[in-house]
């Protein structure tokens, strides 16, 4: 399996090579050549297998230049109780990603944030920590990472590769834009391999600085910068399992539809769903939804992509959604035009200086349908009231980003049709609006209960990639 860039210009590469990097050389994100076809006997099979069994079985798909056994062992020890275990009946269950039914056969929450960090980020983090950790090892070879957050894909990383040799892990997240307990998370980490750094911007400003770094070529290559955001291709393969998970626990045959409401900001989950879509997995609609940052349904709705800059962007109590310029959206894009770098080059070159396109009158946008994409956006009141509604209709108490989701599914789903809307976090990470919502507290974890109170360790600086590279070349001389 070869790997090719969005833009075009770059050479085709195998995984290993591209799992270490974030953009390819020409700025565009990689994808494979060709998606993998699932065939009705591959589904019937798959249905059967265990998370870890299901991840081994399409992640090889992905991978050819890891010798199965070697994968196969990854998978099994990413994917196991104890990492993703929640507690029933005083044990670990084993399922990892079970489905909470709101209304049985209907109506259910995709659980994905039983791991370590109680965010969905989890699920791919994890897999990606053992995946360096092989290939640095066979290479000799050590990483430096460069990661942007708005509240969870920093933890998930740095709880995945702290204390991991050869790796260290510099993470910007927006200066006072997370809820106290991701600040927490993130910043109370004291080991020696972990940087945090919160830079006076939004997520999209700090996004901008690791695309500004991976692309300054001879830097990247002197610090061995690595990326652990969805611009890394082996964070969206990671995520494509879940949905075919998903499908096995909402469907009794490989005959039936199921459609998946992803709350979104980076593109990054709903992209993972449009390759299992792509691959042959049974989807009816993948709907997207957003928060008060709508730049996304706008696009689905009007053809238009005007990605908006900082001033534009709302902080929101979904703030992990609060993302204006979507990385992965070049992905399904690239799809779109019928994979054609050049086409992709010449749109980007308008988003990249600031601006925006409009596909609405292309035959490309006329044919968005064949996609099965559906989209909705949500706000601060549509949030607390959903959140509501499902602690009073379905007594569950759901965060803030899943609510986004709830909200769309409630107002676009088919009857017809089982939808799973995807639980991206737990609501312990945003208990002031839960509180706001309910007027109560939501459960926190055990061994959480007083985590803001732990001392913290961040650097504030200005959005100046020039100022973070000499940062994070300092650090990395000093040895
Ligand atoms: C809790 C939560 N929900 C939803 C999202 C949006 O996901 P994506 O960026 O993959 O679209 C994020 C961040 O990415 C998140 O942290
Ligand atoms: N929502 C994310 C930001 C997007 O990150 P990505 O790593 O999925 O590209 C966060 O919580 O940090």
């Amino acid at each position: 399996m070869r790997y090719i860039s969005t833009r075009g210009q770059s050479a085709p590469q195998s995984f290993c090579d591209i799992l270490l990097g974030g953009l390819a050389p020409d700025g565009g994100l990689y994808l494979p050549e060709s998606y993998p076809q699932v065939s009705r006997a591959d589904l019937d099979a798959w249905r059967k297998l265990s998370y870890a069994e299901l991840a081994f079985a399409i992640l090889s798909r992905f991978i050819d230049d890891i010798p199965a056994a070697d994968l196969k062992a990854i998978c099994d020890k990413t994917y196991t109780a104890d990492v993703y275990g929640y507690v029933r009946d005083g044990a670990k269950a084993s399922d990892i990603t079970p489905v909470h039914w709101l209304e049985p056969g209907k109506l259910g929450l995709l659980e994905l944030s039983n791991g370590p960090t109680l965010a969905f980020k989890d699920m791919a983090m994890q897999l990606l920590g053992n995946l360096f950790e092989y290939v640095l090892d066979k290479r000799g070879e050590e990483i430096n990472i460069l990661g942007a957050t708005s509240g969870d894909t920093g933890s998930a990383a740095e709880y995945a590769m702290r204390g991991k040799h050869g790796v260290r892990v510099f993470m910007l997240s927006p200066h006072g834009r997370m809820s106290a307990f991701q600040r927490a998370q993130m910043y109370s980490l004291q080991d020696a391999n972990i940087y945090n750094i919160a830079v006076r911007g939004m997520f999209d400003d700090a996004q901008d600085v690791v695309k500004a770094v991976s692309n300054d070529h001879a830097y990247k290559a002197k610090y061995k910068i690595g990326a652990v955001n969805s611009i890394n291709w082996g964070r969206v393969a990671a995520q494509v399992v879940y949905y075919f998970k998903g499908y096995f626990a909402a469907t009794e045959s490989n005959d039936q539809q199921v459609s998946f409401v992803v709350p979104s900001g980076n593109f990054g989950n709903i992209c993972a769903g449009h390759i299992a879509r792509m691959m042959g997995l049974p989807v009816a609609k993948l709907i997207l939804a957003t928060n008060e940052n709508d730049v996304l349904d706008e696009f689905f709705r009007s053809g238009v992509y005007r990605p908006r800059n900082t001033a534009e962007t709302h902080a929101t109590s979904s703030p992990s959604m609060d993302i204006s310029k979507a990385s992965n959206f070049e992905r399904f894009v690239f799809d779109l035009v019928g994979r054609n770098g050049n086409a992709v080059r010449e749109l980007w070159s308008k988003v990249d200086a600031g601006g925006a396109f409009d596909l609405s009158a292309t035959p490309e946008f006329a044919a968005i349908g064949q996609y099965g994409f559906a989209s909705g956006s949500s706000n601060h009141a549509a949030r607390l009231a959903t959140i509501r509604l499902a602690d009073e209709k379905y007594a569950t108490v759901i965060d803030t980003h899943t609510a986004d989701g709830l909200k769309v599914a409630l107002e676009l789903r088919d009857p017809a049709v089982p939808t799973l809307v995807l639980e991206t976090a737990q609501p312990a990470k945003f208990e002031e609006t839960i509180v706001e919502a309910l007027g109560r507290k939501p459960t926190r974890p055990a061994g959480l209960d007083n985590i803001e109170a732990l001392p913290q360790r961040v650097e504030v600086m200005d959005v100046d990639a020039e100022a973070i590279k000499a940062l994070i070349a300092r650090t990395v001389e000093a040895g």
